[in-house]
Order: structure tokens, then C-alpha cells, then sequence
């Protein structure tokens, strides 16, 4: 058996279409969406990812300002751009680019964002809407997977799900979405204190893989036919390492490539939701 390839890109070339025409016509009535990115150090990861959204955004004719600190800025430092952002009237979205260095306070610096122009969904504000179920920016990554699953028409509904990883950009916030009434799966939020992994994994009629840990789910812990979806973007020697290991191909259903699979959707939601934002302001 050969997995049903889940394309990204190729979805993800869609979204953008779609985008490129609403940004189009949110010029005609004068606005101009413009998304900023806070970068902070030189993570190689990182600076591939935000100069991607940047050329994202090019393509689809938003504007972007980009902020790039040292490693060495202060949570000061990071405050004031943030401050900047938040007041000026050409960025209408912006994220900071995670992970941050260890000396600053994520959450502290995610908290001093406008709300409004949290384009992440990861604005405390933005997750507590999430959890309460009210119209909140989603969370970029989570919100590609589901549409993802959903454009190959995986069923969600009645789904039960392994998601490998509790983090906030990921894990925790997908859990979330999939628990939604209008998805209504049944999540197995796995992390490093699960005990069996595999036993969960083998359940799942769909299992996301956000560790980190490179070829972590293998082929004797996937149920024959599930779809896996693979958020790993560990880095060896020069190369993306997904978490799924290679031969979970023959056993899968449905497969993110990786580069390629979840990567691609994770910025068109972002391009998605800076244009939503300019959208519902105007409304
Ligand atoms: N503020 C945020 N920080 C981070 C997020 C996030 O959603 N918001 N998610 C990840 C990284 N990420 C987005 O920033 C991200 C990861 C991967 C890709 C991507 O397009 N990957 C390509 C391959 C690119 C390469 O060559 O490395 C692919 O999968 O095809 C985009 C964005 C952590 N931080």
C-alpha cells in the first residue's frame, strides 16, 4: 500500500489564489492589509520560515514589515518593537517569530500584543476565545491541518486522534479546533510524560506528529490506512528531519510529505488571517 499524498503546497497555491484576489479587492475599497514579523537571533529555522511569509505576502500583494533583533536584545528591546507594531497603522497583523531566545519571557511578550493584530491566534486573549469557542484568529498550523484532512476528505467527525506534541503553536491549540462541534473528534493529546505511546498512536484514525523528535513515529505504531500528518522540522546536517520515519508510507492512508505537507499551509492560514483581520475591520 502507498499513502494518499496530503499536498500542501498544492493546497496551499490555492488558498493563496483565493487571497490574492480578496487582497485585490480590499485595495479597491483602500486597504491595504500589512503584516509585521518580529524576529529575534539567527536561528537558521526561523529565518527560512519568516523570510518565506514575507515572500508569501509579496505574492498575494500584502504589504510586510519586517523586524529583525539580535540574539543579544533585551525583553525591552523586543517590548518596544512590539509597541511599535501595535501602533502603527500599516502593520494590521503581525506575529513573533517562536521560538524566542531562552532569556526572554514569551508569554509576557505575547501578552504586550494588540489583540487585534495578533495574526498567530496565539495572543492569550485569542486563545481564551478559542477555548471558549467564540470567533478568535486561529492558530496557523492547527487551522492548515484541519483544512488539509478536510480538502482529501479525511472524516474528522468521529475521529480519534493522536496528536504527538502539547505545544502552544501546535499540539495544545489542535486539540482545541478538533474538539470543536463542527469536528467533533476525539483527541489523545500525547507528550513526553505519555506513557505507551505507541498504544495511542495505534488507536488513531489520524495522528499528528508535533515532537520534534526526529523519525519518533514508525511504521509498527500506525494503524493500517490512518492519515499522518508530520509537523517535524527537526534540522540534520543541513536537512529537514520529520518526525515520521519513511516507511510509514506503505502503512498509511494519507501522508503529509514533509518538506512540503504542513509547512506550506501553516503560512497561507497566516496570510489567511491578516486578511480576515483587514476584512471583518472594514465590515
Ligand atoms: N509565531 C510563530 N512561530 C512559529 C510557528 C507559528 O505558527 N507562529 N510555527 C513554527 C514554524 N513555522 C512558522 O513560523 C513554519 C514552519 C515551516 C514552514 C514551511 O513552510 N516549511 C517548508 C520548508 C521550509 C524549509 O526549507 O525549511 C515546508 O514544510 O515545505 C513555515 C512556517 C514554529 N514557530
Amino acid at each position: 500500500m502507498s499513502a494518499v499524498k496530503l499536498d500542501g503546497k498544492a493546497t496551499a497555491a490555492r488558498i493563496k489564489d483565493d487571497l490574492t484576489k480578496r487582497v485585490a479587492a480590499l485595495k479597491e475599497r483602500g486597504v491595504t492589509p500589512g503584516l509585521g514579523t518580529v524576529l529575534v537571533g539567527d536561528d537558521p529555522g526561523s529565518q527560512i520560515y519568516v523570510a518565506g511569509k514575507h515572500r508569501d505576502c509579496a505574492e498575494v500583494g500584502i504589504a510586510s514589515i519586517r523586524v529583525d533583533l539580535p540574539e543579544t536584545a533585551t525583553q525591552a528591546d523586543v517590548e518596544a518593537a512590539i509597541d511599535e507594531l501595535n501602533a502603527s497603522p500599516a502593520c494590521t497583523g503581525y506575529i513573533v517569530q517562536l521560538p524566542l531566545p531562552k532569556h526572554l519571557d514569551t508569554m509576557a511578550l505575547l501578552e504586550r500584543m494588540d489583540p487585534a493584530k495578533d495574526a498567530d491566534g496565539l495572543h492569550p486573549v485569542n486563545l481564551g476565545r478559542l477555548v471558549h469557542m467564540v470567533d478568535a484568529p486561529l492558530p496557523c498550523t492547527p487551522h492548515g491541518i484541519v483544512l488539509l484532512l478536510q480538502e482529501y476528505g479525511v472524516p474528522i467527525k468521529g475521529a480519534e486522534v493522536a496528536v504527538v506534541g502539547r505545544g502552544i503553536t501546535v499540539g495544545r491549540s489542535l486539540g482545541l479546533l478538533l474538539t470543536r462541534r463542527s469536528e467533533n473528534a476525539t483527541v489523545t493529546l500525547c507528550h513526553t510524560g505519555t506513557q505507551d505511546l505507541s498504544g495511542h498512536v495505534r488507536r488513531a484514525d489520524i495522528v499528528v506528529a508535533a515532537a520534534g523528535v526526529p523519525d519518533l513515529i514508525t511504521r509498527d505504531m500506525v494503524k493500517p490506512g490512518a492519515a499522518v500528518l508530520d509537523v517535524g522540522v527537526s534540522r540534520v546536517n543541513g536537512k529537514i528531519a520529520g518526525d515520521v520515519a519513511a516507511d510509514v508510507e506503505d502503512v498509511a492512508g494519507f501522508l503529509t510529505p514533509n518538506p512540503g505537507g504542513v509547512g506550506p499551509m501553516t503560512r497561507a492560514l497566516l496570510l489567511s488571517n491578516v486578511v480576515e483581520a483587514a476584512e471583518k475591520a472594514l465590515a
